[in-house]
């Protein structure tokens, strides 16, 4: 045994003397005659995901050639400067590998523009371009370039997302023009805080001047929607191999020959991350802004490494696509029994769609962007991203072994010389992630896509401890929870945001949405109501009490009530209406103690239990005035109805 301060003695053949001669050649010797020849041996050429060496572009076919060659023209032209050079020199590979210096300009792969006299002097400098790594390439580059990035006892590449752990809604700007400023939802509740197209120029020449100043840079070609009909073509250019292997978990990636037909994107990230916007810059109010522009199909991140921003941007941009096109866009996790029986889990951050659509005993279609169109359900991603404060292996199995070679683990804290995460550890952030491609969870349905659901689970952690674990909803009950999106926010996802307190985000992601929530929620009806899907809705939150004195509800309970909504069971219940909200709840459901059902049954105060309530249902009261002008859908009488769906007293 090799002691940690001391080498083993090495046995060698040449011990077993024959003839009486130290032989070290019983095997036959490398064919390489230098280093860097035995080096090259031990790399099998298998683009395209590996970096190209210049020397190999001499053996390439002349298709190949023209390929790459146009490859690299669409990434010169994303990297463009929009008031200068018209794109920069791009060359594939590591510059810090010999091949990729740019002697390999020489050859013609990277012809580009020979700079003159009177362009910057940007444009005498290569922008090497790491194409669709793969994540051993990209944990290489991790390890070797950004500091904090550790591979975990179980193999995933833990990292530090910097400053910020969570999203900073209150920076992220949309450009109003013509169309926008008639087709988005402006004003107040609206996530979208308004810019310029001039500002967003200038932060955009910011952070594409920033990336190509960098000795190299991450381009990632990926899609979007598993609707074959429908998928979005998306570019992620980071400066980070953490974004990049982040953005490979999280889009769908490409096969090899999807890859070679990727052309140009519909849609292109510039995330420069670590370099802030400048606050002399009209419109910014901090050092962070991510900039959306729907015209130009482009978002460009400043001041944030937060990985979440490019997945929820782009999850923006498809809330804006895809109603165009009569498709839904959900921020919900889906399912699938054996049956085929599809069920939506809405919610907003923390309440469990992650947690509750990995289950065992279901297939995973995805865990929390879907569409919802005329054929069924698609998830929009390749990945799920779970949150993994006090991940137990016990209590979510399938999720604690997703975290492996190729999972991204950000901000969670580890023993320093075994690896092992201790994930009840908040030294970092509470809103500790995991990103892991789907096909990690071992029932993913691939590919995610589905019929039309049969359930519309409405998850929402009510922090009051006054709604009831499950409540059955008609139609218009269905769509006044999904348009008042009530949860109380769980800590660590929003910048800021330590304590849960009441919050209402209409259609469960009013951060992410860009049309009127009213427009949603119509197709939401529609196609339940088409569709014939039940709502429920579910509180993952407290019981017994408040915040404070009561007990977050027992996952192994939720679980089971999932069990009962999922199996057709509890539909079959009897049932009972509460007071205020007027909720259809359950009075019986298998493995869950009777007495939780109703939550004034857990309250010892029965008069605190009925002022919260009362509070509570002020609050929706007042959350909900903001929508009583809308028409919602054909005919005023949905409308109607969904008011008179909310608390009365
Ligand atoms: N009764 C419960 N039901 C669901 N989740 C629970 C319950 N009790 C505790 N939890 C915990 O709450 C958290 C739910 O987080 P989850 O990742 O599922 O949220 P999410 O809805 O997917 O959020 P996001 O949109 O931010 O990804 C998990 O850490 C889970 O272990
Ligand atoms: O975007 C994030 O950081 C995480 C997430 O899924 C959400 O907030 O809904
Ligand atoms: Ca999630
Ligand atoms: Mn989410």
């Amino acid at each position: 045994m090799a002691a940690r301060n001391g080498l083993p003695k090495i046995h060698t053949a040449s011990q077993r003397k024959q003839d009486g001669i130290c032989h070290d050649d019983s095997a036959p010797t490398v064919k390489a005659q230098t280093i860097d020849e035995l080096h090259s041996l031990q790399k099998k050429k298998s683009a395209p995901t590996t970096p190209i060496d210049g020397t190999l572009s001499s053996f390439a076919s002349l298709s190949e050639e023209e390929r790459q060659k146009q490859q690299l023209q669409s990434i010169s032209a994303s990297l463009a400067s929009l008031t200068r050079e018209t794109g920069p020199r791009v060359v594939k590979g590591d510059p810090a590998r010999k091949a990729d210096t740019p002697k390999a300009a020489s050859h013609d792969v990277h012809h580009h523009f020979t700079p003159t006299i009177n362009v910057s002097d940007s444009s005498l400098k290569f922008t090497h371009v790491l194409y669709n790594l793969s994540p051993a390439e990209l944990y290489e580059q991790a390890i070797k370039s950004e500091r904090g990035s550790f591979i975990t006892s179980s193999g995933a590449l833990a990292t530090l997302s910097g400053a910020k752990t969570g999203r900073a809604p209150r920076d992220k700007r949309v450009v109003k023009d013509a169309t926008t400023e008639k087709e988005l939802w402006w004003g107040k509740g609206s996530p979208n805080i308004e810019m310029d197209e001039q500002t967003f120029l200038v932060n955009r020449e910011r952070a594409v001047d920033y990336l190509n100043s960098l000795d190299k840079v991450f381009v990632n070609d990926q899609f979007l929607n598993w609707d074959p009909q429908n998928r979005v073509k998306v570019r992620i250019v980071s400066a980070r191999a953490y974004h990049s292997l982040f953005m490979h978990n999280m889009c769908i990636r490409p096969t090899p020959e999807e890859l070679e037909n990727f052309g140009t994107p519909d849609f292109t990230i510039y995330n420069a991350g670590q370099f802030p916007c400048n606050r002399y810059t009209h419109y910014m109010t901090s050092s962070t802004s991510i900039d959306l522009n729907l015209a130009r199909m482009e978002m460009v991140i400043l001041g944030t490494q937060y990985a979440g921003e490019m997945k929820k941007g782009l999850f923006s941009v498809m809330h804006y696509l895809m109603p165009k096109r009569q498709i839904l866009s959900l921020h919900s996790g889906s399912n699938m029994g054996k049956d085929g029986d599809v069920a939506l889990f809405f919610g907003l951050s923390g309440t469990g769609k992650t947690t509750l659509s990995t289950d065992h005993n279901r297939y995973l279609i995805g865990d929390d962007e879907h569409c919802w169109s005329d054929t069924g359900v698609s998830n929009i991603e390749g990945g799920c991203y779970a949150k993994c404060i006090d991940l137990s292996g016990e209590k979510e199995p399938d999720i604690w072994n997703a975290i492996k070679f190729g999972t991204v683990l950000e901000n969670v804290v580890f023993e320093e010389h075994s690896r092992e995460v201790d994930y009840s550890d908040k030294s970092v952030t509470e809103n500790t992630r995991a990103s892991y491609p789907i096909e990690y969870i071992p029932n993913a349905k691939i590919p995610c896509v589905g019929p039309h659901p049969k359930n519309v689970i409405l998850l929402s952690c009510d922090a009051f401890g006054v709604l009831p674990p499950v409540s059955k909803l008609n139609l218009a009950q269905t769509m006044y929870h999904f348009i008042s999106g009530y949860t109380a926010l769980v800590a660590g996802t929003v910048e800021g945001v330590k304590e849960p307190t009441a919050t209402f985000s209409a259609c469960f992601g009013a951060a992410f949405i860009m049309l009127h929530p009213t427009k949603y929620a119509a197709m939401l009806a529609e196609k339940m109501q088409k569709h014939g899907a039940t709502g429920w809705l579910v509180n993952t939150g407290w019981s017994g009490g408040s915040y404070g004195s009561g007990n977050r509800i027992k996952l192994p309970y939720t679980r089971k009530i999932i069990d009962a909504i999922h199996s057709g069971s509890l539909l079959k219940a009897n049932y009972k209406k509460t007071e205020v909200f007027g909720l259809e709840i359950p009075t019986e459901i298998e493995g869950v103690p009777s007495q939780i059902l109703d939550p004034v049954n857990t309250w010892a105060d029965k008069k605190a239990y009925r002022d919260t309530l009362l509070k509570l249902g002020g609050l929706f009261k007042n959350n909900f005035e903001t929508f009583t002008n809308y028409k919602i859908g054909e005919n005023n009488k949905l409308a109607e109805e969904i008011l008179a769906a909310g608390p009365i007293f």
